[in-house]
């Protein structure tokens, strides 16, 4: 028993500290899992390489292809049609890396590949009580299964790599408990969206957020992934949700979880990582689902939303001005109705097959309307195999939205995917910054729902008004 109540993250702190932390160094903490991109990691392996070093635990390393991948497929020459030589090259060193090191690669002829937070928690590599690290921001998704999860800058990535351990100092700790239920119709991102809202963007700077309450325990895994990826967004270092039942069922028989004469033992283990009652949090916000309405962003930070159907508040400093004029929004003026140019359904945050479903359910017999381009990216290659065999892709494609190969796309436009200057997108993906989805591009973050309803209608709409009056309708 521990000597005074702990949190989830003391305890999976506490149990990776390889060299506590003194005034002048940063802890050591031990890395259990390191997934790897193109984008982050060609300088780190150059760095090894320099120092003549090998990478300390290739078995504990993963690798996919997610940022700079096309996502249309090759031409008739087998060559796939890259933005740039940039990407290509990013690609091919990652896999001459990975060769070397002999680290596993999700590459193109994978069934694994996909975008790496969607692609790791499918294969089961992503467990509770595990340290992930990765050099990508929203790292922070994996944290959904009770797990400490970071992302890292390129000069650590090559840290990792060599040492297979980070430094840390020890971050605070935020509670976010969330009482009640969602209504009908509200999705997990709604939800995500008036968290960000509730602790601002960069309110959760320098804290790991521990999200909690009723309404969280009733999120499914994806729910919970979309929750945590966004953590990042109000500028926290990590999010996580603490194991439970749903997380347990959804590792079993997963290629990389323990196998069936160890999964049991391991999942007992996996539910101790809770926070005990009487721990002490440095901060702790409460929200009521049940007040949650279908969420929309105004502004270019992703804090700034209001329920579809509210007014935009009055800006209160110069940025928060700019920040309309550049959305083409107005003080005191419904978003709603807004019309829109393109709809993106994909991302880490909502790329996943319940994403695509609720999207689907919203479209199935209706029309994007014509003028709307919408794109639908499943987040990897088994979210794609799933969808197209529930017939998911011929529901997009016969509504007149693109189906394409799995990766982040749009979400961050470096692979040839982007919204076009002054364009305004409704978009599943969770950043909105100036320029985020091209050059000069807006961005709405908004639910796979919501996108959905907004690319029939052509405009920003609340989900709610496409909801079938049974569920085989
Ligand atoms: C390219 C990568 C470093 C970046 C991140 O760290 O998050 C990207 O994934 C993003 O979403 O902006
Ligand atoms: S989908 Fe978007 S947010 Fe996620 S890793 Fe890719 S670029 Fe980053």
């Amino acid at each position: 028993m521990p000597s005074r109540p702990s949190t989830l993250f003391d305890k999976i702190w506490d149990a990776h500290v390889v060299q506590a932390e003194t005034a002048d160094a940063p802890a050591i903490l031990y890395v259990d899992l390191h997934l790897v991109h193109e984008v982050t990691s060609p300088q780190a392996f150059t760095e090894l390489d320099r120092s003549g070093l090998k990478v300390r635990r290739p078995e504990r390393t993963y690798a996919t292809l997610d940022h700079s991948t096309p996502t249309l497929p090759p031409n008739a020459n087998g060559e796939r049609p890259y933005a740039s030589t940039a990407a290509a090259a990013q690609v091919d060193a990652l896999r001459d890396n990975c060769t070397r090191h002999g680290i596993r690669l999700a590459d193109w002829d994978s069934a694994d590949r996909g975008v790496v937070h969607v692609m790791a928690p499918e294969l089961g590599l992503t467990q509770p009580g595990m340290v992930v690290v990765c050099g990508d921001s929203h790292t922070a998704t994996h944290g959904a299964f009770g797990a400490l999860a970071f992302g890292i800058g390129t000069s650590e990535v090559g840290h990792v790599l060599a040492t297979q351990c980070l430094l840390q100092r020890k971050p605070k700790q935020m509670r976010v408990t969330v009482h009640g239920q969602l209504q009908p119709g509200v999705a997990a991102k709604d939800l995500t969206l008036a968290v960000i809202g509730r602790i601002g963007f960069g309110g959760g700077s320098g804290f790991v957020i521990e999200y909690a309450g009723e309404a969280i325990r009733a999120l499914d895994m994806e729910g919970r992934m979309t929750l945590c990826n966004m953590s990042i967004e109000a500028g926290a270092r990590a999010g996580m949700v603490a194991a439970d039942e749903k997380t347990v069922a959804f590792l079993r028989g997963r290629r990389y979880a323990p196998p069936s004469e160890t999964f049991e033992a391991e999942a007992a283990k996996w539910l101790t990582f809770t926070t005990d009652d009487g721990a002490r949090f440095d901060a702790e916000i409460e929200l009521d689902a049940s007040s949650i309405a279908p969420m929309a962003t105004f502004g270019t930070t992703p804090d700034a939303s209001i329920a579809i159907g509210a007014t935009t508040p009055t800006p209160r400093t110069d940025s928060e001005r700019q920040a309309l004029d550049y959305m083409g929004f107005k003080a005191n003026t419904p978003t709603a109705g807004h019309a829109v140019d393109v709809v993106f359904v994909g991302s880490c945050t909502n790329g996943r097959i319940s994403d695509l479903r609720d999207a689907a359910a919203v479209l199935r017999g209706r029309q994007v309307k014509p003028g709307v381009r919408m794109l639908v990216v499943p987040g990897s290659e088994a979210v794609k195999r799933q969808a197209e065999a529930e017939g998911l892709d011929r529901v997009f494609i016969d509504a007149g939205a693109e189906w394409r190969l799995p990766g982040c796309s749009m979400c961050i436009a470096m692979n040839g995917d982007f919204v076009g200057p002054g364009q305004l997108a409704v978009s599943t993906s969770n950043r909105n910054f100036e320029g985020r989805q091209g050059k000069g591009a807006r961005t709405i973050l908004a639910s796979p729902a919501t996108a959905a309803a907004s690319a029939i209608a052509g405009a920003l709409t609340d989900p709610r008004t496409y909801a079938r009056e049974s569920v085989d309708a």
